[in-house]
């Protein structure tokens, strides 16, 4: 008999959709959200500023609330659920993951460029040295070989992380590419570590492969209610919940009340939906970093340029996540060459 498929979510909105809220959560959004997730089950909710603890900056753009306030509210606000917090090693320091965990988080997820492991070998070591749980983020997953990835998650692994992400930054990968990386992930780590997949919607796959994710061994997939993420957004957690009930996948989150949570709960809280149109498309397409997106429209509007024609060659240069620099060159290129 085929053993019922069990799988660990997390969701990514008061994180990843931080991005699609250019950073502006109040303490009021992250508790009518926290509460409703919780409700319905979700076992894991992240929060931080949209590029992780620490990127309140001028570069990424300035939290409305400080996140450790806001993490504080998550915790005191949640009653089964696990907080979460995400840090890039250089965006944020050591000291945020202590005063992350002083605020009530309990799980952090390590996040580097998925040729650039190493670099989170230290945090991993603090974070295990606490007692807090740890996940690694293998970001823009599709712009290397399964094998390559496999090699990096062996790195976080060693380090002490428990659940290695193949992360779709870009939300590029199609189906089979998403298996193929899984596998060689599953592969390498055995018992050592769990495997996650973490999705973007850019191409309209990311349902289908959070699937094709879990059919290949991972154990913990992420998604936002109602998609709120960067780009076109994340797996719609509603969505993915629903169809795991009907392939008999167990998720332990109620259908009814978290598609009640999207609707009621995180709606009002988006300041639009997400949209899977031309740019986010372009992102899918040319491979760029979702949280690109804000920053394409920024630049595009200031410099009088197309904005797809950005994020183009943003996949041409590829970009990874803290270049979000170069978007200000590649407009003025566009520019100079009078492309609107
Ligand atoms: C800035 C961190 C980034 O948004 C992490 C993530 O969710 C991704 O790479 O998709
Ligand atoms: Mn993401």
């Amino acid at each position: 008999m085929q053993q019922r498929l069990s799988l660990r979510l997390t969701d990514t909105s008061l994180r990843d959709g931080s991005h699609h809220k250019r950073h502006q959560f109040t303490a009021d959004d992250v508790r009518s959200i926290v509460a409703a997730l919780d409700g319905a089950g979700v076992p894991i909710i992240e929060v931080a500023h949209g590029d992780g603890l620490g990127g309140s900056s001028f570069n990424y753009g300035f939290s409305h609330t400080p996140e450790q306030e806001l993490i504080k509210v998550a915790a005191e606000t949640a009653t089964q659920a696990k907080i979460a917090v995400l840090m890039l090693p250089g965006v944020g320091v050591k000291d945020d993951i202590l005063v992350s965990q002083d605020n009530g988080a309990s799980i952090v997820r390590i996040a580097t460029h998925c040729t650039e492991a190493d670099v989170s070998v230290q945090h991993f070591a603090l974070a295990r040295e606490r007692g807090l749980e740890t996940v690694g983020f293998l970001m823009m997953a599709h712009s290397q070989p399964s094998e390559a990835l496999a090699r990096q998650a062996r790195i976080m692994a060693d380090a002490g992380c428990q659940c290695v992400y193949v992360v779709d930054s870009a939300g590029a990968l199609v189906l089979e590419q998403v298996s193929e990386r899984v596998e060689a992930l599953v592969a390498e780590l055995g018992s050592d570590a769990q495997v996650g997949f973490h999705g973007h919607e850019n191409l309209g796959l990311s349902v289908a492969n959070s699937v094709a994710a879990a059919r290949a061994g991972a154990a913990q997939i992420d998604g936002s209610v109602r998609g709120f993420g960067a780009g076109a957004g994340n797996t719609p957690l509603e969505a993915f919940v629903g169809v795991c009930d009907k392939l008999g996948f167990s998720t332990g989150v109620d259908f009814f009340k978290i598609v009640d949570a999207a609707e009621d709960v995180v709606r009002p809280v988006m300041p639009e939906e997400c949209l899977l149109d031309r740019m986010a498309l372009m992102m899918g397409y040319a491979g760029v970093y979702s949280s690109f997106l804000k920053h394409a429209y920024t630049q595009a509007e200031r410099y009088g340029v197309s904005g797809a024609q950005i994020l183009v060659r943003a996949g041409e240069r590829k970009l990874v996540g803290g270049q979000e620099d170069q978007l200000i060159d590649i407009a003025l290129e566009l520019s100079r060459e009078n492309v609107r």
